[in-house]
């Protein structure tokens, strides 16, 4: 099955398909027998606390590591079996800073670009369409060290969108960031989602960042332990406020706590 072939209940695949993956280092798992899915069009939210394999996941879907166990599909192609079609429709924004500050906003694009196999004049069209897209095209020219955090963050987003991807990957790309820069981030993620129908994998550790139409993932010590909607979420944490929802799924509630430390 490829991308534009509709899955038997007539929808196309999701964006992202992850399906039974177990991953450990020596002989502890960072990840055991995780499932999930991002659809299209849609922003998926993978919450997790400090540890719970969220990088871990990331690294797997980007093939930094081998997934050698259950299978993860992007638009339909298998990343082991089909590595460059999985990897092409696919932009990632890795948690830590990757922009050469003293280059400019557009060097460090054209440079993705060139390593991408984009052609110049393509690439400085691409550039300029995908620094529109984020609303720093009045900052083309700058060094990157002259932005502010929130900024950097949205031209490595610019950055991830060059090649025309139709899965956006995120991982805590708000860390470090004040509340405003914060929100104007999600508002533009939510803005490409609209717009151009991708979808969005978020990984975050901040419950306040989901919003009700919203998927969600809780991920905890390497285990799925809830996904859906935010309504499930809220009803299967017997709470309406999703933090403390998640907090109950993953057994970290007050009730849970009190009861291990009695
Ligand atoms: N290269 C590694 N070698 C050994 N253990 C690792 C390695 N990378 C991650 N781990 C362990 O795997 C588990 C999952 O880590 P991971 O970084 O994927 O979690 P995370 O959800 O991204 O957390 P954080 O928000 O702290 O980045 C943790 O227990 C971590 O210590």
């Amino acid at each position: 099955m490829n991308a534009d072939t509709p899955t038997s209940a007539g929808l196309p695949e999701a964006s992202l398909v992850v399906k039974g993956v177990t991953h450990a280092f020596g002989p502890k798992k960072a990840l055991d027998d995780v499932s999930l899915e991002a659809p299209s069009s849609a922003f998926t939210a993978l919450v997790g606390q400090n540890g719970a394999g969220k990088t871990t996941l990331f690294s797997l879907i980007t093939r930094l590591y081998d997934n050698r166990s259950g299978s993860i599909r992007v638009l339909g192609h298998d990343v082991r079996r089909q590595p460059a079609e999985a990897l092409s429709r696919m932009g990632v924004v890795f948690q830590s800073r990757t922009l050469d500050l003293e280059l400019s906003v557009m060097q460090n694009l054209l440079y993705h670009a060139a390593l991408h196999g984009i052609g110049r004049s393509a690439a400085k069209r691409a550039a300029a369409t995908a620094l529109s897209r984020v609303g720093l095209e009045s900052r083309a020219k700058d060094r990157v060290r002259a932005l502010s955090g929130g900024q950097m963050r949205r031209v490595e987003i610019a950055r991830a969108l060059l090649h025309g991807p139709s899965l956006l990957l995120l991982d805590e790309p708000t860390t470090g960031l004040d509340i405003g820069s914060r929100r104007q981030l999600l508002e533009e993620v939510r803005r490409l989602i609209a717009e151009d129908g991708i979808g969005v994998l978020w990984a975050t550790h901040l419950v306040d960042e989901i919003e009700v139409a919203d998927r969600v993932v809780a991920l905890h010590k390497g285990r799925v332990m809830a996904s859906g909607s935010v309504g499930e979420i809220r009803a299967r944490g017997k709470s309406e406020d999703v933090g403390a929802a998640f907090l109950r799924i993953i057994g970290e509630d007050d009730e849970a706590l009190s009861r291990v430390s009695a």
